[in-house]
C-alpha cells in the first residue's frame, strides 16, 4: 500500500508538502512529476529536482520533489516529497492527482506509525513528535524535543535491562533443582531491585511538574461581579481582550486567553462574576466560572478591597480555600477596608494589594506564580515525563516491582516474584511500545494530525 497526504499547514503558506510513502511511492510520483531529471533515478536519492505536476496534459504547479529510496525515510519506506505552492486548492488537486492513480490517503499518524513499525523511533519518540508540534510554550517545545532525541527511550530501556538481568536471575534460582547453577543471592537481588525502583518513583514523580510544563497551568480568574477579573486579564495580556465596564455582570462567558511567563504557558479564563442572579443567561456564565475554578492548576481569586466582604465573596473563599489561590485584594485607590492579615488566615502568603486603575501589585502577582510553578529549574540532562499513559505505566511497573521485593524479601517463594517482576517488564516495554498492543498504538496515534 501507498499513502499520500498534504502534511504542511493550513494555507495560505509560502510552500506546501505533499508527501507519499510505500512501495509505489517513486513510480506514482514519476507519473505526475515533469522535470530534467527523473525521480526514479536511484542516482537522484534524496536530491531537490525542479519540475512540474503535470495531469492530463496541464500543469498544475511548478514544484521541487524528492526521493527517498527504503529503507533511508522518515518512515523506513520508500518516499516521495513533493514541495508546491502552499495553496491548500493546489496541495489538494495534487494529492488528487495521486489518490486516483491508487494511493491511498493517509490517517492520522500513518506516516510515523509506519516509521515506528519499522524501527526508526520507539513509541516515545513518535509521541513527542505530535507534542513538539502541538507546543504551546518554550518550555514545551524543549521538553518534547529531549524525548523526541531519546532522552526518555534510553531511561525506560536502561530499566529494563536491568529488570531483565534480575528476571534471569530469578528464574536460573526457580530452575535450580534441575540445573547446575549457582544458588541466587536474595540480598543482592533486594538491594538492586530497589535501587531500580528508587529510579523509577523519581522517575515518576517529574510527571505534576513535566505535565504543568507542557500543557500550561489552567489558570481560572474568578470573584464576584465588578471587583476587577477582566481588567485584571487584560493587564496580564497588555491587551485590552476582556469587556470592561462599570456594570456588574459585563462578562458572560468563558474568555480563554493565553499568556507566556518566562517560557512557561498560562492559559487563563476570565469568567462571569459569581452572585444570585435570576437571569438566565448570566446564570449559565456563572456555572461556567464554576467548573472553570474547579478544573484549574491555579485560581487567581480577586475581591473589591474598597468595600467589605459580602456572602457571596465569603462562598467563593469557602470553594476555593483548598485550592491553589492567589488573592487579590484590588481597588486599593479607593481606600482599603479590608484587612490583608485576616485573608491571609484563608489564603497564606498569596494574599496582594491591587490596583489597576494605578497598575500597582501586577509584578507581584507574576512573582509569586514564577515562584510556585518555576522554582527549581531543571538540570540540563535531567528527564521529565509530562505524558498520562507514560505516568500510569510507570506506577504499574513500580507497584509490581514494589510486590516483588515483598515477596523475595518474605520469603515467599521466587515464582510470585518472577511474575511480579516480569510484569513490571512488561510495563515498561508499552511506555516504549515494545509490548504494546494494536489499541495502545492506535490510541496514541489517533492523537495525531493528517500527514504526520
Ligand atoms: N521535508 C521534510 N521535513 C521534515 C520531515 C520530513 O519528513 N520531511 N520530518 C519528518 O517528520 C522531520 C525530520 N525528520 C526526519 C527523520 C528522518 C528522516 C530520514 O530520512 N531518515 C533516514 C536517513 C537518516 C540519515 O540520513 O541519517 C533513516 O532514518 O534511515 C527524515 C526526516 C522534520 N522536517
Ligand atoms: N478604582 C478602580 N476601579 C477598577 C479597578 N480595577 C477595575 N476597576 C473598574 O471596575 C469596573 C469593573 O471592572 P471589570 O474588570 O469589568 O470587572 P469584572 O470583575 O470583570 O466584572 P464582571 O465581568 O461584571 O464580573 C470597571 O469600571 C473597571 O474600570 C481598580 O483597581 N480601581
Ligand atoms: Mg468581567
Amino acid at each position: 500500500m501507498t499513502i499520500a497526504a498534504i502534511s504542511t499547514a493550513k494555507s495560505p503558506a509560502g510552500i506546501g508538502i505533499v508527501r507519499l510513502s510505500g512501495e509505489e511511492a517513486i513510480s506514482l510520483a514519476c507519473g505526475f512529476f515533469q522535470g530534467k531529471q527523473s525521480l526514479d533515478d536511484p542516482a537522484n536519492d534524496r536530491k531537490l529536482l525542479y519540475g512540474h505536476i503535470v495531469s492530463e496534459g496541464e500543469v498544475v504547479d511548478e514544484v521541487l520533489a524528492v526521493a527517498f529510496r527504503a529503507p533511508f525515510s522518515y518512515t523506513g519506506e520508500d518516499m516521495v516529497e513533493i514541495q508546491a505552492h502552499g495553496s491548500r486548492i493546489g496541495l489538494e488537486r495534487i494529492l488528487n492527482c495521486f489518490i486516483s492513480a491508487g494511493a491511498e490517503p493517509a490517517k492520522r499518524g500513518e506516516f510515523t506509525k509506519i516509521a515506528f513499525l519499522n524501527g526508526k523511533l520507539d513509541l516515545t519518540e513518535a509521541e513527542a513528535i505530535i507534542d513538539m508540534i502541538e507546543a504551546e510554550s518554550v518550555s514545551a517545545q524543549k521538553q518534547s524535543a529531549r524525548q523526541l532525541t531519546g532522552h526518555l527511550y534510553r531511561k525506560i530501556e536502561g530499566f529494563r535491562t536491568r529488570i531483565k538481568d534480575t528476571l534471569a536471575h530469578l528464574v536460573a534460582d526457580i530452575d535450580f533443582s534441575t540445573e547446575e547453577v549457582e544458588p541466587v543471592d536474595v540480598s543482592a537481588l533486594i538491594t538492586t531491585c530497589e535501587a531500580i525502583l528508587a529510579e523509577m518513583k523519581a522517575l515518576e514523580s517529574t510527571f505534576t511538574r513535566g505535565k504543568l510544563v507542557q500543557e500550561g497551568i489552567a489558570t481560572a480568574i474568578v470573584g464576584k461581579p465588578n471587583v476587577g477579573k477582566s481588567s485584571f486579564l487584560n493587564k496580564m495580556l497588555r491587551e485590552d481582550k476582556a469587556i470592561v465596564t462599570d456594570i456588574p455582570g459585563t462578562t458572560r462567558d468563558v474568555l480563554e486567553a493565553s499568556y507566556s511567563l518566562d517560557g512557561i504557558h498560562l492559559r487563563i479564563q476570565d469568567t462571569a462574576g459569581i452572585r444570585k442572579t435570576e437571569d438566565t443567561i448570566e446564570q449559565i456564565g456563572i456555572e461556567r466560572a464554576m467548573a472553570s475554578m474547579e478544573e484549574a492548576d491555579l485560581i487567581i481569586a480577586l475581591f473589591d478591597a474598597s468595600r467589605p466582604l459580602e456572602e457571596e465573596d465569603m462562598e467563593i473563599i469557602e470553594r476555593i480555600k483548598d485550592k491553589r489561590v492567589i488573592c487579590l485584594l484590588n481597588k486599593q485607590d479607593l481606600g482599603s477596608v479590608l484587612n490583608k492579615e485576616a485573608m491571609e488566615a484563608y489564603f497564606p502568603g498569596a494574599v496582594i494589594e491591587t490596583s489597576f486603575i494605578r497598575d500597582e501589585g501586577l509584578a507581584a502577582v507574576e512573582d509569586l506564580i514564577e515562584s510556585w510553578f518555576l522554582s527549581g529549574t531543571i538540570e540540563e540532562d535531567e528527564i521529565q515525563i509530562y505524558s498520562l499513559r507514560h505516568k500510569l505505566l510507570l506506577a504499574e511497573a513500580v507497584e509490581s516491582l514494589s510486590k516483588a521485593v515483598e515477596d523475595i524479601r518474605s520469603g515467599i517463594g521466587l515464582d510470585l516474584a518472577e511474575v511480579y517482576v516480569e510484569d513490571a517488564f512488561l510495563k515498561l516495554g508499552e511506555i516504549t511500545g515494545q509490548t504494546a498492543g494494536e489499541e495502545v498504538l492506535d490510541h496514541v496515534f489517533s492523537k495525531f494530525c493528517i500527514g504526520k
